[in-house]
């Protein structure tokens, strides 16, 4: 990576993924040219130590007055970040990946893709944190925002522009309610329509190890990754990959311009989390699957939301494109105080927002994640107040059926083995 802010990207044609998912997770490749030392993911080491070096350093000095180092300033570039981003965009299979300091980081550099005035069409179920941006923007008039059902791909269409469509903004799953919209059907019809618009997908609770959304069609596919990808709620990083060198220089230039890029310490942690991705997932929505098909027989439970079921509305679109249900799942159970006592009544479930951590959380994202949208929009967007939302960790899948089955029953719902 160059320390030049205006630098635009070669096409250097990064090596495609050549193994299965879990084996490039933890394969460092190297990038070193012929005749180069050999390096991992493009850092140089003497001392080939078995772990990128952290290069925690905020300047990088010069070989001469004319500054051209590979690196000046970490804002612009640092060895540990370009290792992980080299990483990341081999697994997203994309043409180049950035590591920002969370993922509202992530949207907000992609939302400065939009010119004043663009339109931006976005799910009616998303993250709070995201609705709360979007909605900031549109208040300051910067953006017009459309919020539609994008499970349903002629309700996209309805509101396409092929003028003022600049960006079409899908979660799939969603958060909370694990809606699942058609990655390929959406790109395919703004490609279409919209040949200005770029289809951007928050890929979050998937990861890219069951969900390649650019594969899908997509132009940008994003990641909160305080979640799977690294892992353990210790950390917060976000991450885009991008499938064009011209976008990559464009929020390239962004990052730099608004020093939003990671730094060297977390990028080293998130690169360490990474390699156990596949793992931890595999193990997580195993117990999930078992979790939700626990719940699904419970008479007392109104509604489980898990695509990995296949009474979910959208099961057969979730598996033609991703390999997984993943690790979160949702439920109703009619009634407010019930769901309540059932999230209070848990011992291994933590009472946390947040999902992707190896630790089993539980939460009631109408007074948590998704609290900061205002009561009426989540009524008119059909968002339940009483709906839970389980992110299952890697205790024992035993335990956890356990625990939730004591806590059914502690809050007074009747359960069947
Ligand atoms: C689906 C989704 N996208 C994006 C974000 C934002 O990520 P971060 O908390 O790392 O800013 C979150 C949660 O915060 C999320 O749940
Ligand atoms: N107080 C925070 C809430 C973060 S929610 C984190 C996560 N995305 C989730 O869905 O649980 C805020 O206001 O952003």
């Amino acid at each position: 990576m160059s320390v030049n802010s205006e630098r635009v990207f070669d096409d250097v044609n990064l090596d495609r993924p050549k193994y299965h998912p879990s084996t490039e997770l933890v394969y460092l490749e190297s990038t070193a040219g012929e005749g180069q030392e050999a390096d991992t993911l493009g850092v140089r080491d003497p001392y080939h130590s078995s772990s990128v070096p952290l290069y925690q350093t905020a300047t990088f000095k010069q070989p001469s007055a004319d500054g051209t180092g590979e690196f000046d300033y970490t804002r612009s570039g640092n060895p540990t970040r370009s290792a992980v981003e080299t990483h990341l965009a081999k697994i997203m299979k994309a043409e180049r990946a950035f590591v920002v300091t969370t993922g509202m980081t992530a949207l907000d550099v992609i939302l400065r893709l939009v010119p004043n005035g663009g339109q931006i069409i976005a799910g009616d179920d998303l993250y709070g944190g995201s609705n709360r941006l979007l909605t900031y923007l549109t208040k300051l008039g910067h953006v017009e925002v459309e919020n539609v059902d994008t499970t349903n791909v002629e309700a996209v269409r309805s509101k396409l522009d092929p003028v003022k469509t600049r960006l079409v903004l899908l979660e799939t799953p969603t958060n909370p309610l694990i809606k699942i919209a058609d990655i390929r059907a959406v790109s395919d019809l703004v490609h279409e329509k919209c040949p200005n618009a770029v289809v951007v997908v928050d890929n979050t609770m998937m990861s890219p190890y069951l969900q390649n959304c650019l594969d899908l069609g997509a132009d940008i596919e994003y990641h909160s990754g305080t979640k799977y990808l690294s892992g353990h709620h210790d950390m917060m990083a976000g991450v885009i990959g991008v499938r064009s060198l011209d976008l990559a220089d464009r929020i390239f230039f962004v990052i730099n311009a608004t020093g939003s890029g990671l730094s060297p310490f977390e990028s080293w942690l998130l690169l360490r989390g990474l390699k156990t991705l596949a793992i931890r997932i595999e193990r997580q929505q195993a117990t999930a699957q078992r979790i939700a098909e626990f719940l699904e027989n419970q008479t007392d439970i109104k509604r489980v939301l898990y695509p990995g079921l296949p009474s979910h509305p959208q099961h057969q679109i979730h598996i033609s494109q991703a390999s997984g249900p993943g690790g979160v799942l949702s439920f109703e159970t009619g009634d407010i105080a019930t769901s309540e006592r059932i999230v209070e009544a848990t011992k291994l479930y933590g009472i946390s927002v947040s999902f992707g951590c190896i630790n089993s959380l539980i939460s009631m994202p109408c007074r948590m994640s998704h609290a900061s949208i205002p009561a009426e929009v989540r009524k008119a967007r059909a968002l339940p107040e009483d709906v839970v939302r389980l992110c299952v960790g890697i205790e024992d899948p035993d335990d956890l059926i356990n625990d939730l089955k004591s806590a059914l029953i502690a809050a007074g719902v009747k359960v069947k083995a």
